[in-house]
């Protein structure tokens, strides 16, 4: 073939592709509209947003078609696909926010007043990936993978009404901890982390000396200087178990705040088991007073599942290994009567 000729025929061609390119974005865009509708729907019905035996039969679909013409492989018409997806879900997700803790928890609350009527709000328990920020920072710190954002909620939550700048730090937390989740298909509400910069940032800004509620350890560090239990957050909670709390909890009735143990499962994350009103650190002051609270609990013969003895158990067994001042004779001595002195002051800021 002529060079000249050649020159031509490469114009030509690109021409071509990019006719062909412009047809498709168009139809991505469509795609991702009818993709950004059926997430409506999901919200609604209020299912998670990935939906993987629909994406399975969607690239099924394409293979038995694509049998027929047989020039794309399959291997490669699978990576396509599997991009499309992923990009039509993160565009199904947009308005969606999250919060820690289950429906009607405070959490929830502060989340849905932070977004108009068109935002919906989904409890975490129902999307399908975690920040894995959370999730290290946390792991970090403490003996468990627990997530315990909404007992940074309640903590906060309780302390409401009290102090002036614990007023105004909760509103600087909650217009700042809106943050995106890794795929950018939801809003997420506080993380740890973010509570930490925040805290930070508030005091430097406003020269108020005030504990910073950095993670759990740390809100249980509050409590026990306050002398006051801030870890206990669900009403419902308190009012069964005749747990003193600081303060009435300022959230709607059936409140029941989790922490979320989360597992990973290859590169991501699942939510594998709710664990109630449980504070964790290892610091020996704090380990104490958490011990007593929780054989106070466990004394009071709540339910095995819904306290999760089992579990408290095998923390025990964790704590104490930890814990050279406490060991497992030590702890089966601790008197269960004293069990509350130490969180009914209310004089604790
Ligand atoms: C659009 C949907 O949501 C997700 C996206 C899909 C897609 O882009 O084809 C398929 C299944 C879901 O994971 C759906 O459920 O149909």
């Amino acid at each position: 073939m002529h060079p000249c000729n050649t020159n031509s025929h490469l114009r030509y061609f690109r021409y071509r592709i990019d006719l062909v390119d412009k047809v498709l974005v168009k139809l991505l865009e469509t795609r991702i509209k009818v993709a950004t509708k059926v997430g409506r729907v999901k919200i609604t019905l209020s299912s998670p947003i990935t939906n993987s035996s629909r994406e399975r039969q969607v690239i099924s679909n394409l293979i038995s078609s694509c049998m027929a013409v047989n020039i794309l492989k399959v291997k490669d018409l699978r990576e396509v696909w599997k991009r499309i997806i992923s990009i039509s879900k993160r565009s199904e997700g947009h308005s969606v926010t999250s919060f820690y803790g289950s429906p009607g928890s405070h959490t929830h609350s502060v989340m849905d007043s932070c977004f108009d009527m068109t935002t919906v709000s989904f409890p975490f328990s129902l999307i399908d990936e975690t920040p894995f920020i959370i999730y290290s920072s946390l792991n970090t710190r403490l003996p468990f993978r627990n997530n315990c954002s909404g007992l940074l909620h309640t903590a906060l939550a309780t302390m409401n009404n009290h102090n002036v700048h614990i007023q105004n730090y909760i509103s600087h937390c909650i217009s700042q901890h809106l943050v995106l989740s890794p795929s950018n298909r939801y809003i997420l509400s506080v993380t740890q982390t973010h509570a930490y910069n925040q805290t930070k940032q508030w005091n430097s800004r406003n020269s108020h000396t005030m504990y910073t509620i950095m993670n759990t350890s740390k809100a249980a560090k509050v409590s026990c200087i306050c002398n006051s239990m801030l870890s206990i957050s669900g009403r419902s909670i308190i009012t069964k178990y005749s747990i003193e709390s600081l303060d009435p909890i300022q959230d709607r009735w059936n409140n029941k705040t989790s922490f979320l143990e989360l597992q990973r499962k290859g590169s991501r994350l699942y939510i594998c088991k709710k664990v109630r009103y449980i504070l964790l650190t290892h610091r020996t002051k704090i380990c104490r007073d958490m011990l007593l609270l929780l054989l106070a609990v466990i004394k009071q013969n709540i339910d095995l599942l819904e306290s999760g003895v089992v579990y408290y158990k095998r923390l025990l067994l964790l704590l104490c290994k930890r814990n050279d001042k406490l060991s497992s004779k030590a702890l089966r001595m601790i008197s269960i009567s004293k069990k509350v002195g130490f969180y009914t002051n209310n004089n604790y800021i």
